[in-house]
């Protein structure tokens, strides 16, 4: 070996070996799998690339994975003769670099109850798991194209630093070789590690290897030879997809997911079809159990599937085989008809692929609609971690829009503390056929939405409403209006007309308004000015004196102010100021002289910004009003 160099971990590496030391970990044999994942990954790697250039496998195309035990000196080792590693990527991988993963995982961590156990994998710490076995870690490597001069030593105890050398290494591929701790004998015992493999490795596409001494030919000869160990398969090493179905177990699924996904835990459902025809393609989906610790920030982060052709590995994340509404859908593609030279920009505009993508959307939300038939808990599970993602989907995929509408989950003013629980159908049903129109409220929270002015004739008259409170609804419901025939309107906006709404014909329900609440009117609007564009009497108000009404098309005002907080120029639109003519505070603002008569016109409509959540243009203009009222009223009482 040349001179080894020394180097310190990056600081959040660090932090994540010392995590990995120093837990108690419930599930340690997991390090097993990351470890072979690495090696398939690198084996998949390798293959692909070998598709432009087979000199890369050295005469060696036999790709596989080897376990090998050293029970004396208490070493495991795990070898691959994938594409191996160059000095600067055993840097990168395994080093120096933190990647933007370790760093998101030591937050969750940190912020978290979970001890990390449930989180490795999920953040590209794999390797790292090592360490939870392992005193001290081995990696001899040499990447596929380099010469065997050019191989990498890499050590370390996992405590500050790491070595780093160049040596002689005849053969590409990657060595890890795990020094186990004192108490962990069980991972040197044969029969350990073959379950291990077969619990979480059976179905990855190469065969891992063990060595296993074949039963001598004849015993009773003094000098019967000892047969030397052989080399034996010790997984099916069949990629999974594409086996029968009625020959994998349940069991077997689950493995095979927590090995193309990384999850820690089981899927919570899967879908897995077999065309063939005049495409012929094979699609294993899976549902995660649960969001991954930061899986809304990964709007832009890779996702998709895993794409192989004719069972070669393509590429991770192929973003062009899945919507961004269907993120969280985790799982393989594998292609007859694509080119094995494909490109992410060959996907990008490929017919077979297309078609793909319109079966996996197909696929998923079929997934998701048997769930919610089958498995009520297990679909509100889903909703819970990824409901606001998937509503996306409504704005996304105008083609699938009612599909998706029907998996859609709200909470109503039916029960408004069951949360959301109620699909548009469940709505339809209740609602029954007299009435055309699906009602809704958009709103910043759950409370301003349940407390809004808006509902007061929606209850009087028992119509149920939706309570809309994520940030997402009021973008969504731009682009949702019609649902099996039944209009979606906002109880906020426009006219409210409920007569085709209830069964007690009630008119137009226009209500009457005398010549001197029409000049009331007048003269409030004359008094708001520019902040309304009109004042009209209410239809929709019982209990509140007023509220700000919008146009059909106009934008929630809790949208707006997010946009404009986020320095977006919107065009201006003014709304609506209704009123209860009823209301005892409108009574005393018609019997108020011309000096008070502004203050209380004023008032009322700060009171309907208010309620909305909204914020007053001049809030001490209002506190002064205010108290003008008050003093003048106790005064006068
Ligand atoms: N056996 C191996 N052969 C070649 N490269 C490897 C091997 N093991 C690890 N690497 C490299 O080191 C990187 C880091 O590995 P690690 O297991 O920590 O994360 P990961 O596999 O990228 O992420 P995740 O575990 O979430 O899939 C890998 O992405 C790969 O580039």
């Amino acid at each position: 070996m040349t001179q080894t160099t020394q180097h310190a971990f990056q600081a959040e590496v660090q932090e994540v070996l010392n995590l990995m030391i120093h837990s108690l970990y419930s599930n340690k044999e997991i390090f097993l799998r990351e470890l072979v994942s690495n090696a398939s990954d690198a084996c998949d790697k390798l293959r692909f690339l070998s598709l432009q250039d087979d000199a890369l496998l050295e005469g060696d195309a036999e790709l596989h994975i080897d376990i090998a035990v050293d029970k004396e000196k208490r070493l495991l080792t795990i070898r691959d003769n994938g594409i191996g590693m160059s000095r600067d990527e055993v840097m990168e991988n395994i080093g120096t670099i933190a990647r933007s993963g370790t760093k998101r995982f030591l937050e969750q961590v940190k912020q978290g109850k979970d001890d990390g156990n449930q989180l490795i994998g999920q953040f590209g710490v794999g390797f790292y798991s090592a360490f939870i076995v392992a005193d001290h870690v081995t990696v001899l490597t040499r990447r596929a194209d380099a010469e065997p001069g050019e191989g990498v030593h890499w050590s370390s105890d996992g405590s500050g630093e790491y070595s780093i050398g160049q040596i002689d290494r005849p053969h590409h591929g990657t060595e890890v070789i795990l020094h186990l701790k004192e108490d962990e004998d069980e991972f040197l015992q044969d029969w350990t590690l073959r379950s291990l493999v077969n619990r979480y490795s059976d179905h990855i596409g190469f065969p891992i290897r063990m060595l296993e001494t074949p039963p001598a030919a004849d015993d009773d000869g003094e000098d019967a030879e000892t047969p030397a160990p052989e080399w034996k398969k010790v997984n099916q090493a069949s990629a999974l997809w594409t086996l029968p179905k009625g020959e994998i177990s349940d069991d077997d699924y689950r493995s095979f997911y927590k090995h193309v996904s990384h999850d820690f835990e089981d899927p919570r459902c899967w879908a897995h079809n077999q065309v063939e025809g005049s495409q012929n393609y094979t699609s294993l989906l899976y549902l995660p159990s649960h969001a991954p610790m930061d899986f809304m920030m990964q709007r832009d982060e890779p996702r998709g599937l895993k794409l192989y052709v004719k069972r070669v590995f393509i590429m991770d994340a192929a973003e062009h085989l899945l919507p961004n509404y269907l993120r969280f859908m985790r799982g393989v593609v594998d292609s007859d008809d694509l080119p094995l030279n494909v490109s992410r920009e060959l996907l990008q505009d490929n017919p077979t692929v297309r078609k793909i993508h319109a079966a996996v959307v197909r696929r998923s939300l079929d997934l998701l609609g048997k769930l919610a038939n089958d498995d009520a808990e297990g679909y509100q599970a889903f909703w819970g971690d990824f409901g606001t993602v998937l509503k996306e989907g409504i704005v996304e995929d105008n083609g699938n829009r009612e599909r998706i509408a029907g998996l859609l989950r709200f909470t109503s003013t039916q029960d408004p503390e069951a949360g959301d629980v109620v699909s548009l159908a469940d709505y339809i049903g209740r609602a029954g056929d007299d009435q055309d129109t699906i009602w809704y409220i958009t709103a910043e929270s759950l409370a301003a939405a349940k407390h809004s002015p808006h509902l007061e004739i929606f209850r009087k008259k028992g119509i149920e409403v939706l309570l809309m409170h994520d940030r997402i609804d009021e973008w969504m419901m731009g682009y949702f209006h019609e649902f099996e025939g039944k209009k979606l309107r906002s109880v906020a906006k426009g006219d409210v007309n409920l007569a085709n709404d209830t069964e007690s014909a009630e008119g137009d329900d226009k209500p009457e308004v005398s010549e001197a609440d029409s000049a009331l009117l007048e003269r409030m609007k004359a008094a708001l000015g520019e902040s309304v564009q009109d004042v009209r009497a209410s239809q929709r108000l019982t209990d509140s004196a007023a509220c700000l009404v919008l146009g059909e098309h106009d934008m929630a005002p809790h949208l707006r102010r997010m946009l404009e907080q986020a320095g977006q120029a919107l065009p201006d639109s003014k709304p609506v100021l209704e009123v209860n003519t009823g209301h005892p505070l409108v009574r005393r603002l018609a019997d108020a002289g011309d000096s008070d008569f502004e203050d209380w016109t004023h008032l009322v409509h700060e009171q309907a910004v208010l309620a909305e959540g909204g914020q007053l243009d001049d809030p001490a203009s209002f506190v002064a009003r205010l108290n003008r009222l008050i003093l003048a009223t106790s005064e006068a009482a």
